[in-house]
């Protein structure tokens, strides 16, 4: 299924423009996964099916697998996504961004190795650097634009011409890349008066924004700076603040109740 067909399903059946990102830290889970081999995989699985109905994506942030020599729990995860919840979109939090014939392979190993249904990227190095992703036609190539860092701003708001980096880089996806209607930006929710600026140039594209919870980015200027005529548009991702709500045995339920919690404080503001 095509990527958009995927998440605008998701937004309506599941009342939702909640995205849990999985970032697991095996430093941060619950003493009974301690040494079990595959505790990144049964740690983010029973987040995954404690908070699937609640969701419109799921975000697995590659590093988190990488660093552990986890890749396999990451394919396995996906797998199981895939299998138990079907029809979730999972974008791989990869930021990519190299020559096109590096990126053909960063390519195969998001959407064939991993089977993801799209890819963070970063656009810096131009337009022939994301077309191996935009190839794919169904899957989603969803462009970093205004981060949510503090360091953004080192670049994303250089004046480049009479705008910002930003909004050239906004401007660029919306009238030239998005040709297949699979590109979205990512646009950070500590900045809501730049997510208003981006919604303003790209009209429905959607925004991809982390930055609530852990980083405290605020959850009701975001939607209304962000969110379409029809309350859809966003995928609002919170990562730490649900992984680790528990710190027991009870880790999934303590998730589930804050994405509960997060999704009910985000539909509020629609
Ligand atoms: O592309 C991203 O997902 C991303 C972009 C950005 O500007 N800021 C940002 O925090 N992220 C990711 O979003 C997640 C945020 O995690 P929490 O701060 O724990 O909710 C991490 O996986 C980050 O890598």
């Amino acid at each position: 299924m095509h990527f958009m067909t995927a998440l605008k399903a998701a937004w309506r059946q599941r009342d939702s423009l909640l995205c849990v990102g999985l970032d697991p830290d095996p430093a941060k889970f619950p003493a009974h996964l301690a040494g079990r081999p595959q505790a990144i995989f049964e740690f983010c699985r029973d987040i995954v099916d404690a908070t699937a109905d609640l969701v419109c994506a799921f975000k697995p942030q590659i590093a988190y697998f990488a660093a552990h020599r986890a890749e396999d729990q990451l394919e396995a995860l996906i797998d199981h996504i895939h299998e138990r919840h079907p029809g979730t979109p999972v974008i791989l939090d990869a930021k990519r961004g190299d020559i096109g014939s590096t990126a053909e392979q960063y390519a195969v190993e998001a959407f064939e190795r991993f089977r993801a249904d799209a890819i963070t990227v970063n656009p810096y190095m131009g337009r022939d650097s994301v077309e191996p992703y935009l190839a794919y036609g169904d899957k989603g190539v969803i462009l970093l634009c205004r981060t949510s860092n503090p360091g953004g701003s080192d670049l994303q708001f250089l004046d480049v011409g009479g705008e910002k980096l930003y909004e050239r880089v906004a401007r660029l996806v919306a009238e030239e890349w998005n040709a297949s209607g699979n590109c979205g930006l990512v646009v950070g929710a500590t900045f809501p008066a730049e997510i208003a600026r981006v919604r303003e140039i790209v009209g429905e594209v959607p925004l991809l924004v982390p930055g609530i919870g852990a980083q405290g980015g605020d959850i009701a200027a975001t939607v209304a700076a962000g969110c379409t005529a029809d309350g859809t548009g966003l995928m609002i991702n919170s990562s730490r603040a649900i992984l680790y709500a528990g710190k027991n045995e009870d880790f999934a339920a303590a998730a589930r109740s804050v994405a509960q919690d997060t999704r009910a404080a985000i539909n509020a503001h629609r």
